[in-house]
């Protein structure tokens, strides 16, 4: 038995006001045709996915999905539907899915998929909690009435006979071709974060939907103080009669943080992405090693939500500096400056610190991520 899932990606996205075709934009930092796609070719039952998008969206699936197997739709998406179906064929079960319902669960495909033992087809669908009326105002019976979703799940014969003997004008979705085409639908439960991304309110309501998770992590460096070094902390150049030296710009703060924000999703240390070894580095201003971490960060769909710094040193003084390194952090992450904390500390003139051969600098980054 092999079981297809088409994903109708092929629209303008036109009500959405979106820039980019609403399936391809970004939702909690993943493209929207992503989630759903994630959820269909995981599921065991799912032999293949194949994403039907228009005519000039490769660029756009293909950074969203890249390598994912795509055909071109039309100008409905009953047409989408089509040519989605010619590329399959062969299936034995067919899933419809809208990109535009980005969260699928496993629980819905298992109830739609075992619905085909008995029926052609099967849908999901919610009830109306809405009081309905007609347009002139009478009362419509809403117990009568449900709201359909998708995926929608069909033996793949019954539904290509549907789409060719289909002589109604546009259909909306499948099942209603399959009926007319004397069909058994089957209803099954739907899920209410199945709900469709039409209007731009939408968007941020499905992000809503998305559980998220804060993570915390913390970092540390240290650097030697010379004579003849520049001292940068901070991402900010510091007048003092010695400097840090290291493979970098060597400085100690933002080391710290980026340290800790790649704590945050577990991705290593500095040293793992900007090796000291790799001359492109010698000399090199900091501030993009924490860019680079943040990068990693939002391309997993988080943000660095705050960071607290401490640095230990006698001298230079922190605090007529610390002003200005919450605006070059806060600049770098993305923050407001009540997000980045700059904290100093003497070490009571004990330690390698306390001698002044060395500035030691401490982090903690918080992140906000979507739940695994
Ligand atoms: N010619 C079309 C039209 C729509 N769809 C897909 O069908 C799903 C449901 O359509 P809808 O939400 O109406 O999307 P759009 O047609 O893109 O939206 P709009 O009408 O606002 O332009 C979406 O995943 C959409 O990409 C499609 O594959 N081919
Ligand atoms: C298929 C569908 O998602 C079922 O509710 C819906 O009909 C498609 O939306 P459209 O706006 O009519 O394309």
């Amino acid at each position: 038995m092999t079981t297809v899932a088409l994903i109708v990606a092929a629209g303008k996205g036109e009500r959405s006001g979106s820039a980019l075709p609403k399936q391809f934009a970004p939702l909690a930092g993943r493209p929207m045709v992503a989630w759903s796609h994630a959820t269909l070719a995981a599921h065991s039952a799912v032999d293949e996915v194949i994403v039907v998008i228009g005519a000039g969206q490769e660029a756009m699936l293909a950074a969203a999905l890249p390598g994912a197997r795509h055909v071109t739709g039309g100008a409905r998406r009953q047409d989408s539907v089509r040519a989605g179906l010619d590329a399959a064929a062969g299936a034995d079960r067919i899933l419809i899915h809208d990109a535009a319902r980005p969260f699928l669960s496993p629980a819905v495909i298992d109830r739609l998929l075992a619905a085909l033992d008995t029926h052609d087809g099967a849908v999901p669908v919610l009830p109306v909690p809405d009081t309905l009326v007609s347009q002139d105002g009478t009362p419509v019976d809403r117990a009568a009435l449900r709201r359909v979703q998708t995926p929608q799940a069909f033996r793949a014969p019954a539904l290509a006979r549907a789409h060719g003997g289909w002589q109604g004008g546009e259909a909306t979705d499948d099942a209603q071709m399959v009926r007319a085409a004397g069909g058994s639908v089957a209803l099954v439960e739907g899920d209410t974060m199945l709900e469709k991304v039409t209007y731009p309110a939408d968007f941020a309501a499905a992000e809503a939907r998305v559980a998220m998770e804060t993570r915390s992590a913390s970092g540390f460096d240290v650097h030697r103080l010379e004579d003849g070094e520049e001292l940068w902390l901070g991402g900010v150049r510091i007048p003092h009669h010695r400097g840090l030296s290291g493979h970098s710009d060597a400085d100690v703060a933002l080391h710290a943080i980026t340290d800790a924000v790649l704590g945050t999703i577990a991705a290593g240390d500095i040293g793992t992405h900007f090796p000291p070894s790799d001359p492109r580095w010698r000399g090199a201003e900091s501030g993009q090693f924490l860019s680079h971490a943040r990068g990693l960060v939002e391309a997993k769909g988080g943000r660095v939500t705050f960071v607290d710094l401490t640095l230990m040193c006698e001298a230079p003084k922190i605090g007529p500096h610390r002003t200005a390194m919450q605006a070059r952090i806060a600049e770098l992450l993305g923050l407001t400056t009540d997000r980045v904390s700059v904290k100093a500390t003497t070490t009571e003139k004990l330690g390698f610190t306390g001698r002044g051969e060395g500035i030691a600098a401490q982090a903690v980054a918080t992140v906000r991520l979507p739940a695994a």
